[in-house]
C-alpha cells in the first residue's frame, strides 16, 4: 500500500519513517512538506541519510489523493482540519495524529486549542480510535482520529476499573509528565537545555488541551463527572508517566483490582501488566508500541494508584497510528510493530 507522510520532517513525522520502512504491507512513497519543497528529508534528519530517496513534496491534496492510499497527518493543530476533509473527499484515507478531530464538541475543542473547530461532519466522520478500548469501529474506516500522548496513557491506566464502575465520582485525579520530544521539534524558552536541565516544570494548571478528551472517552465508558489532570516537563527526551489516583468505596482488595486488570489485557499485545508492587519506568517501553501499568490499592485510604507508561513518540503517536493503520486495512494489529523498547 502506497503512504505519504505529511510533517515528515517533525518528531512524529520521523518515527513514522522509522516503523514504516520495516513495515512489510506499507509503503512509503510520498513525503509532503509546507517548508522544504524539493530537498531530501536527509537534509533535515541526516541520521535518516540515504534511507529515503523521494524529495519532500508540497501540499496539494488532489495530487496526494492520487499518488497514495494513506496519508498519515503529523501536523500541528490547526492544519488538518481543513486538509484532512480534502483528502478523504478524494478518495485518500487519512490518519490525523493531531488533536483537531479529537473533540466531538466544536466549543469544547475552540475552549481549549484556542483554535477554530473542524467543521461538525468532518468531526462525526473522523473515528476516535484507541485501539485498545474501541478497535471494533476501525475495520474498514477511511478517516481516523490517533489519540493524543497523555490521553492514551491515562485511558489505558483507567479503563479496566471505570468499565466496572468501580471509581468513585469526582475522585480521578492524574499526575503526568513527559519528555521533552512531547512538545514537538520548533525550540521554545520552556524546553532549551538551560531552563529544563536539573528541573521540573509544572505547565498548562488546569488549561490542558487533553482534559477534555480523556472526560469525553471516561464519559463513553461511563464515568460522567470533571477529572484533574496535572502536567508537568521532565529533562529526558522521551516517555510519559501518567500517574493516575482514584477511591474505590466497594469492598475489594489489591489482588482482586490487580485481577481486573488482568482479565482486561491478557490478551492485548501491546500492554503489559506489572505484577502487584512493582511498577513501569519510561525506559522500559522507550521506542516501542508498549503501554505498561503497574498498581496498588492503599486500603487505608481507600484510594487506587496506576502507574501507566509509555513512549509519547511511539504509544503516543507515531507507532499507536500505525497499528490504528493496520486494523483499518485488515491487516494483523501488530504488524511492524513488534519491537522490544530501546534499553538502556
Ligand atoms: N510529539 C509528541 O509526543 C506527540 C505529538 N502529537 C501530535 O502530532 C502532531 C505532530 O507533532 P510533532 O511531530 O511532535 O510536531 P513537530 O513540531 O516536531 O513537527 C510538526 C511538523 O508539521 C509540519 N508543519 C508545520 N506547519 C505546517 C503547516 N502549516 N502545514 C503543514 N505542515 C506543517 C512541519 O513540517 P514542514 O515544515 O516540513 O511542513 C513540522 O515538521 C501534532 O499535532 C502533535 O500535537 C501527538 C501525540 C504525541
Ligand atoms: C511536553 C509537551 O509539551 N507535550 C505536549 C503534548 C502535545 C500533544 O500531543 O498535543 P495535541 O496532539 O493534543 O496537540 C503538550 O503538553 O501540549
Amino acid at each position: 500500500m502506497k503512504i505519504g507522510i505529511v510533517g515528515a520532517t517533525g518528531y512524529g513525522g520521523a518515527e513514522l519513517l522509522r516503523i514504516l520502512q520495516a513495515h512489510p504491507e506499507f509503503s512509503i512513497t510520498s513525503l509532503y512538506t509546507s517548508s522544504q519543497q524539493g530537498k531530501n528529508i536527509d537534509e533535515h534528519y541526516a541520521h535518516l541519510t540515504g534511507l529515503f530517496p523521494q524529495k519532500l513534496e508540497e501540499i496539494n491534496p488532489k495530487k496526494m489523493a492520487e499518488e497514495t492510499d494513506l496519508i498519515f497527518l503529523a501536523t500541528p493543530s490547526g492544519i488538518s482540519s481543513k486538509l484532512a476533509p480534502e483528502l478523504v473527499e478524494q478518495g485518500c484515507s487519512v490518519i490525523d495524529l493531531s488533536g483537531d478531530f479529537r473533540i466531538k464538541n466544536q466549543m469544547k475543542y475552540e475552549q481549549w486549542y484556542k483554535k477554530k473547530a473542524a467543521d461538525r461532519f468532518w468531526l462525526e466522520e473522523a473515528i476516535y480510535s484507541l485501539p485498545e478500548l474501541n478497535r471494533e469501529k476501525v475495520k474498514g474506516a477511511k478517516f481516523i482520529s490517533n489519540p493524543g500522548c497523555y490521553p492514551t496513557a491515562t485511558l489505558l491506566g483507567l479503563a479496566p476499573l471505570v468499565k466496572k464502575g468501580l471509581l468513585t465520582e469526582n475522585s480521578i485525579i492524574i499526575d503526568a509528565k513527559s519528555g521533552v520530544s512531547g512538545a514537538g521539534q520548533s525550540a521554545s524558552l520552556a524546553t532549551i537545555y538551560s531552563e529544563l536541565n536539573e528541573n521540573l516544570k509544572v505547565y498548562k494548571v488546569n488549561q490542558h488541551q487533553h482534559i477534555p478528551e480523556i472526560e469525553q472517552m471516561l464519559e463513553s465508558l461511563g464515568y460522567v463527572a470533571p477529572i484533574t489532570f496535572q502536567t508537568h516537563l521532565i529533562p529526558m527526551t522521551r516517555g510519559i508517566m501518567a500517574t493516575i489516583y482514584g477511591n474505590i468505596d466497594t469492598n475489594i482488595t489489591k489482588e482482586e483490582i490487580w485481577d481486573i486488570y488482568q482479565q482486561s489485557y491478557s490478551d492485548e499485545p501491546f500492554i503489559r501488566l506489572r505484577k502487584l508492587g512493582n511498577f513501569p519506568t519510561t525506559k522500559e517501553v522507550a521506542g516501542s508500541n508498549y503501554c505498561d501499568i503497574g498498581l496498588d490499592f492503599d486500603e487505608r485510604t481507600s484510594r487506587v494508584t496506576i502507574v501507566s507508561v509509555i513512549d509519547n513518540l511511539m504509544k503516543g503517536a507515531a507507532s499507536q497510528a500505525v497499528q490504528n493503520a493496520n486494523i483499518m486495512f485488515g491487516f494483523d494489529e501488530t504488524l511492524g510493530l513488534q519491537f522490544s523498547p530501546v534499553y538502556p
